[in-house]
Formats: C-alpha cells, sequence, structure tokens
C-alpha cells in the first residue's frame, strides 16, 4: 500500500484531499505545519492556526487516519518572512505563496513526509500532474491547470521542480470547488462550510503594510505626479539592428526623476510601495485616483499616475534573469537564441495572455502581444503551453 502525507491545513480543499486518497486505498497520514506566527501583530481573537489546526485533527478524527502538527516557524521565518522583508527593502513585490510552496510544502514539509516512510505528499491545491512516460523507461512530469478554471492555481507552483513533482499528488484538481464541497458535505467533515483562506500563507491574516513596518523603518518621502504625457512615454521608437535591440528597449523601464511631474503628497517609505498599487497614498483632489508607476527606493521617492490607463502602468516586454529562470519541463527549456509561442500571466489568476520567449545568453525575454498593467520586479511570469505551466521566472 502507498503511502501519502496529505497537508491538511483545516481547510475544506486539504480536507477532501485526504478524503479522496484514503478512498483510493492510500495509507494516509494527514500534518498539519504550523507556520511563523507574527506575534506582535496578531491579535489573540485573530490567531488563526489554533482552529486550523484544531479543524485539521477533527478532520482527521473522522477520516481515522493518523495526525501530527509539526512546527516550521522556524524554517517559515529564514526562508520566507526574510526574504520578504529583504525584496521590500530592495524595492521589490515578492510572492510568499510561491516561495512557500518551493521552500516549505514541497520542501521542508515533503521532507518530514519521506522521513515518515512516505511515497508522496498531496495538497489541496487545484492543479494536476501528468506522467509522461519516455522511451527509457524514465517519467518526465507534468504540471498541469486544475479543471476548475476559477481556482486553478497551477501558478502557485511554477517553482516546483520536476523531483518536486515527482513526489507531489494534487487529487482535487480534477474537480471544482463546488464538487469538493459537496464531497466535504456529504461525508460530514465539519470543513464543508467553511470559508476560504486569503491564499497567502499567512499575510492574509496580517495586514500587510503594518507586517512591513516592524522590519522596514518609516522614511518621509515625496510623491510625484507624472503627467501622461511626459517625455518618457513619447512614441519615438529608435530603428533596431535586431530583434535583441528591440526588445531590450520595450522591456526598459521608463526612468523618472522629480522634475518630471509635480509633488503631490508625502509617503512614508518607497519600500512599502509597489507598482499598480492605489490603497494607501492618501493623495486627494486629483480627477482620477492615483497609481503606483515606480518608486525609487534608493531616493525614496514614488512616482504615480492619474487612472488605470496612464502609459507609465504598461509594458509589453519584461526579462528574467538567467539565475532567476525556472523550467518545470527542464527537457523543453530554449537554447540561446531560440523562441517559443506560450500562454502567461504575471499574476495569479489573471487571464492567459498570447507571448513570445525569447531566449538570449544572460536571460530570458517574455514579450507579451498585448501592453500589461503594472509588470512588478520581484513578482513570478509563468508560462504555459496549452494547459501545462512549463517554465516561470522572477520579473527583473
Ligand atoms: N498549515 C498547513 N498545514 C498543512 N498543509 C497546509 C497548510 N496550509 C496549507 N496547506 C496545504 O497547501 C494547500 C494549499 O494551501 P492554501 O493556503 O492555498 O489553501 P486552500 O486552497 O484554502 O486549501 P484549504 O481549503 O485546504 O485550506 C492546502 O490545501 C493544504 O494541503
Amino acid at each position: 500500500m502507498k503511502k501519502v502525507v496529505v497537508g491538511l491545513s483545516g481547510g475544506v480543499d486539504s480536507s477532501v484531499t485526504a478524503h479522496l486518497l484514503k478512498e483510493q486505498g492510500y495509507e494516509v497520514i494527514g500534518l498539519f505545519m504550523k507556520n511563523w506566527v507574527d506575534d506582535s501583530v496578531i491579535i489573540s481573537e485573530e490567531c488563526p492556526w489554533v482552529e486550523d489546526s484544531n479543524d485539521a485533527l477533527i478532520v482527521a478524527e473522522k477520516l481515522g487516519i493518523p495526525f501530527q502538527t509539526v512546527d516550521l516557524s522556524t524554517e517559515y521565518k529564514e526562508r520566507i518572512v526574510d526574504y520578504m522583508f529583504s525584496e521590500y527593502e530592495k524595492g521589490r513585490t515578492p510572492n510568499p505563496d510561491v516561495l512557500c510552496n518551493r521552500e516549505i510544502k514541497f520542501d521542508v514539509f515533503l521532507k518530514i513526509a519521506l522521513q515518515l516512510g512516505a511515497d508522496f505528499v498531496a495538497t489541496g491545491h487545484y492543479c494536476r500532474k501528468g506522467v509522461i512516460k519516455n522511451d527509457d523507461g524514465s517519467e518526465t512530469y507534468q504540471l498541469l491547470a486544475g479543471k476548475d478554471p476559477n481556482k486553478d492555481q497551477s501558478y502557485f507552483l511554477c517553482q516546483l521542480s520536476q523531483e518536486q513533482l515527482s513526489k507531489a499528488l494534487f487529487p482535487i484538481g480534477e474537480l471544482t470547488k463546488p464538487e469538493v464541497r459537496k464531497i466535504a458535505a456529504k461525508n460530514n467533515l465539519v470543513t464543508a462550510e467553511k470559508k476560504d483562506s486569503q491564499g497567502l500563507c499567512f499575510i492574509g491574516k496580517v495586514h500587510l503594510p503594518e507586517f512591513l513596518q516592524q522590519k522596514l523603518k518609516p522614511k518621509k518621502g515625496v510623491i510625484v505626479e507624472v503627467p501622461s504625457d511626459a517625455s518618457q512615454f513619447s512614441n519615438s521608437v529608435p530603428s533596431f539592428q535586431n530583434k535583441k535591440e528591440e526588445l531590450a528597449f520595450s522591456a526598459e523601464k521608463p526612468i523618472y526623476s522629480e522634475t518630471d511631474g509635480r509633488v503631490v503628497g508625502e509617503h512614508q517609505g518607497a519600500h512599502y510601495f509597489t507598482i499598480g498599487q492605489r490603497k494607501g497614498l492618501n493623495v486627494g483632489g486629483t480627477k482620477e485616483p492615483l497609481f503606483v508607476i515606480d518608486t525609487d527606493v534608493d531616493k525614496n521617492i514614488i512616482y504615480t499616475g492619474q487612472g488605470k490607463s496612464h502609459p507609465g502602468l504598461f509594458r509589453n516586454t519584461l526579462f528574467v534573469n538567467e539565475d532567476e529562470l525556472h523550467w518545470v519541463r527542464p527537457d523543453l527549456a530554449l537554447e540561446t537564441d531560440d523562441s517559443m509561442e506560450v500562454m502567461a500571466r504575471i499574476r495569479y489568476r489573471q487571464p492567459l495572455q498570447k507571448a513570445t520567449l525569447y531566449k538570449i545568453e544572460n536571460g530570458l525575454y517574455v514579450d507579451f502581444e498585448d501592453k500589461q498593467s503594472a509588470i512588478t520586479e520581484g513578482q513570478f511570469v509563468a508560462w504555459y503551453l496549452g494547459e501545462e505551466l512549463i517554465g516561470s521566472g522572477v520579473i527583473s
């Protein structure tokens, strides 16, 4: 009998995951992980993990499976929380969810599962795993979108490797959320009606600005509004010698200075802000709301533009550095000077966009057919062939 460790979060998705695996004849163990808890921010009534671990325990008892809690708060702090602070400090916007899957659920957690003698780790992610049998007898694993288009979570797993995928199971990927809830209700699982978590491992449960303020000290600076007819947005495109030059030009973020617009307000620290952000600027009196179009953490200036169609928010092309480029399918990796037509997204739930990948020596361009709003440094871009996510990278 194959043994599976299920990450039981106390939510409905992982409850049904455990139930399905048991029905399929696996020997199932439930494991709840206590992640890092931001004690200074979370007030006791909001502290969610005690309630969640209790729900996970009740589900495990109901299913008649062994259950354990593991404390991964140290690893979580080192690999996710510290990384978040350091990225925000650099003016980049990290994605803790993607990291949590790569570094915690399918690394630390997976290793614990293997120590418990498990063959696989299963989670309640809405995605599927495909297996290609190669001629030499080896297997290649595919990360496929979940069947429920409203819930597809493949993006969150975009940094997984073949090694990690080989040990993963995603039993609810073939189901829709309503189907999952129905199965939970039919089997009297206490989590059947529980509302969805915020997605983020912990950050949904804390207030991001307050969280950041603990480590990143406030630093007053100015907010500059850049008009939509600023010279940076003029359409004069130089002529290019080759595609590489054209892509480099298109991926270039405009450079702003204080004199490109007027000072419209003050902020508490450019490192708290992210491109595309609207909330928290507290500037009134403009015809349309202001959006952050760039931050300069060195000079501590936030550049903004009016309205969500401000030209400063849009670009066609982005670049991924070689060392931040990841192929879920290494066998499909592009060689230098090769290109590939794909569908791509730059954030969770964004509808897939037509794009072409161009590989150069020190990285990869992702060139979108349509201009993309708020391409943000530090976030992940993920690309797909059909329903298969084949690679991803950090936007640089
Ligand atoms: N604290 C945790 N302990 C164990 N596994 C977890 C924990 N948090 C998340 N997971 C696993 O990762 C999966 C995806 O996590 P996410 O936070 O996106 O939850 P979700 O989609 O709301 O699922 P659920 O309804 O199971 O909470 C979960 O289904 C679960 O298998």
